[in-house]
């Protein structure tokens, strides 16, 4: 279980988070959604404990977020908990696609033996829907939509309780982001993760979510269940969901 209670975060005079709360119960997948800088990455940031809140409270399974010290064998095993799909990909382009896939198997905390790494890294590019040869190619031989799979494989490599989703589906085209949201949601469920993804893609919410955080102005302006979303009747909510440049969401043209 994830909470944010009254979570405020400003840089400089610019305030980003003006108060947000916001639940996501175990096992269940939370879309956030909002405009451009609305803060969704700064608020994912702030679970992953990257960015420290000037204010609020930010709790996983009731363990508080922010008393984690930088580099405590505490936080170490906090962040093991969690998975991450990062916008772009984030592959490393000198590693071999099974070390970027076991990446987190081969150093720190999680370590494993090198043969096991590899045998897991091969398991989870199976579950993505990658064969075995391409284990050993790198990431600029691959397609986009194969480097998004292997990014999903790396995410999951360690097995995490909680996972994070950054725009999973950015530069893909719609069918391949939806092979990828489809992806995601099976994994998901299959594993009982706990989800947070951040998207602009509407297809990608409607595929991936339970619940539906929209964030507007440093506050949750509506949330939740997906299925209520198109009947909830809050102006700011069916102008994102719609697209429309008429509403009361401020446009510059
Ligand atoms: N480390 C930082 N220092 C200063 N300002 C920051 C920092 N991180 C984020 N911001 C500002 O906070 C605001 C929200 O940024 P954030 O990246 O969370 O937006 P977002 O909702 O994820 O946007 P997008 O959908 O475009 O990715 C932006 O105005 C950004 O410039």
């Amino acid at each position: 279980m994830i909470e944010l209670r009254d979570v405020h975060k400003a840089f400089g005079p610019k305030e980003v988070l003006r108060g947000i709360d916001l639940s996501i119960g175990k096992g269940r997948s939370m879309v956030i959604i909002g405009g451009s800088g609305t803060g969704k990455s700064v608020c994912l940031k702030c679970v992953l404990g990257l960015i420290e809140p000037d204010r609020g409270i930010i709790t996983v399974d009731g363990q508080d977020v922010t008393r984690l010290r930088q580099g405590s064998s505490e936080r170490d095993a906090f962040l093991a908990r969690f998975g991450m799909l990062f916008q772009g990909g984030a592959l490393f382009d000198s590693l071999p696609v099974w070390q970027n896939v076991a990446f987190r198997l081969l150093r720190g905390s999680l370590k494993r033996p090198w043969t096991e790494a590899r045998e897991i890294a091969i398991e989870k590019l199976r579950r993505v829907g990658l064969s075995p040869d391409v284990a050993d190619l790198y990431p600029a031989e691959l397609s986009g939509g194969m480097q998004k799979r292997v990014s999903l494989a790396r995410a999951i490599a360690a097995e995490p309780e909680i996972i994070f989703f950054d725009e999973p589906t950015t530069g893909l085209d719609p069918i391949m982001s939806g092979v990828i949201n489809d992806l995601i949601r099976e994994i998901v469920v299959e594993m009982g993760a706990t989800a947070m993804t951040i998207t602009h893609d509407m297809t990608s919410v409607r595929a991936i979510a339970d619940e539906v955080a929209m964030l507007h102005r440093g506050k949750i302006r509506w949330t939740g269940p997906v299925t209520e979303m198109d009947a909830s009747g809050d102006p700011y909510l069916t102008q994102f969901i719609t697209g429309s440049p008429n509403g009361p969401i401020e446009t510059l043209r």
